[in-house]
């Protein structure tokens, strides 16, 4: 008989198997309360738009030192004044959420096995027999660049989920371009100095639903294990009532809280790369809960596999901060090999 599924598992209440189950770590045990995040500021980048109302140079600049602040300790931050409606941002959890009920066969149409890549519906690829598993389901799809969607992955049901997706992934995007230009300023760099490689016209966009069912034993598992993104930058919308994320802030867990129409942006470890380690790529992992299932939807903005990355030379000084990382290609690929062979990726591409 095929091993039973982490939704069957999770109806039955039954105890989880031993290949989900974590053992002792170099991150610490599974917490589920650990104290409330109070390093992750919120941060309103309409300020950072000389278009919007509230625009002054005052207000900008003090936002500024808000995010390097943030980015250059916890990494991440909620972002407020981003302009995408509550609405929308409910219509996207919905259609995340009726995509996730669907019956079993109905999901697996669009399953990553079908396809052989990294895209579609599933759970963790499993690479080795110690490896702890996720106690989670997730959809990954490629939204730009658009003529490399692979569109028989794209779910048909709900029927607006595609277009849903296409809108998200736009507001995004443009969102993700604002605070590239700020994130370039608050260090004192010409505003397209991380964009031109992070965020040219053939950067990739990838969106990752996550859906994290209910575990009887969740002081046993973890929705996902401690991991840093592989990006440029994330933006994470979660789930409106059910916490989860926990992120590794000076070697402690913190609770990353849900702030009603925020979305939480993370830095990826080609931001870390670029920004020569002053900016952060945050330790984060996902815990799950006893009785209600969570969902949460990321967004991942990487460049295009053939764009070099390495740190922006005025980040460089040979004597107060020299160059950590050397310039690569493709790190998804790398970061990948690594996950592998259980390396930590952003070790193995420092000087
Ligand atoms: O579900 C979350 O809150 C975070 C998910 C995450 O870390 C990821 O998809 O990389
Ligand atoms: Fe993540």
């Amino acid at each position: 008989m095929a091993a039973m599924s982490v939704q069957e598992m999770s109806i039955n209440g039954d105890q989880p198997p031993p290949e989900y189950i974590v053992k002792e770590s170099s991150f610490g045990c599974i917490e589920s309360s650990p104290p409330l995040a109070d390093q992750i500021p919120i941060i309103d980048i309409s300020l950072f738009s000389p278009s919007s109302l509230e625009y002054s140079e005052q207000a900008e600049n003090h936002e500024l030192q808000k995010l390097r602040t943030a980015l250059s300790s916890a990494g991440c931050f909620q972002a407020i004044g981003h302009g995408i409606s509550d609405s929308f941002l409910d219509k996207v959890r919905e259609a995340a959420k009726q995509f996730f009920a669907l019956p079993v066969e109905e999901k697996q149409k669009y399953s990553r096995a079908l396809d052989g890549g990294s895209e579609g519906y599933g759970n963790d690829v499993i690479v080795s027999e110690k490896q702890v598993l996720d106690w989670s389901y997730r959809l990954t799809l490629r939204v730009f660049p658009q003529d490399q969607r692979r569109l028989h992955l794209w779910p048909q049901n709900p029927n607006d989920f595609g277009e849903m997706l296409h809108e998200y992934a736009t507001k995004i995007k443009l969102m993700m371009g604002v605070v590239f230009k700020a994130m370039a300023k608050s260090l004192d760099l010409e505003e397209d100095s991380f964009a031109k490689q992070l965020f040219g016209d053939q950067s990739l966009l990838q969106a990752r639903f996550n859906f994290y069912p209910p575990c009887s034993r969740s002081d046993l598992v973890l929705g996902v294990k401690p991991h840093t993104d592989r990006s440029g930058m994330t933006v994470l919308l979660q789930d409106k009532d059910v916490e989860g994320l926990q992120v590794l802030i000076d070697g402690k867990w913190v609770r990353v809280p849900i702030v009603p129409h925020a979305l939480v942006l993370n830095l990826g470890d080609q931001m870390q790369i670029m920004s020569n380690g002053i900016y952060k790529s945050p330790m984060h992992r996902v815990v799950t809960n006893t009785e209600k299932m969570r969902l949460s939807v990321a967004l991942f903005n990487e460049p295009d596999p053939e764009t070099e990355i390495g740190p922006v030379e005025h980040l460089i000084d040979d004597e107060t901060r020299p160059r950590l990382y050397k310039s690569v290609k493709n790190y998804g690929r790398i970061n990948y090999e690594c996950y592998q062979r259980g390396e930590i990726a952003l070790e193995t591409v420092k000087i």
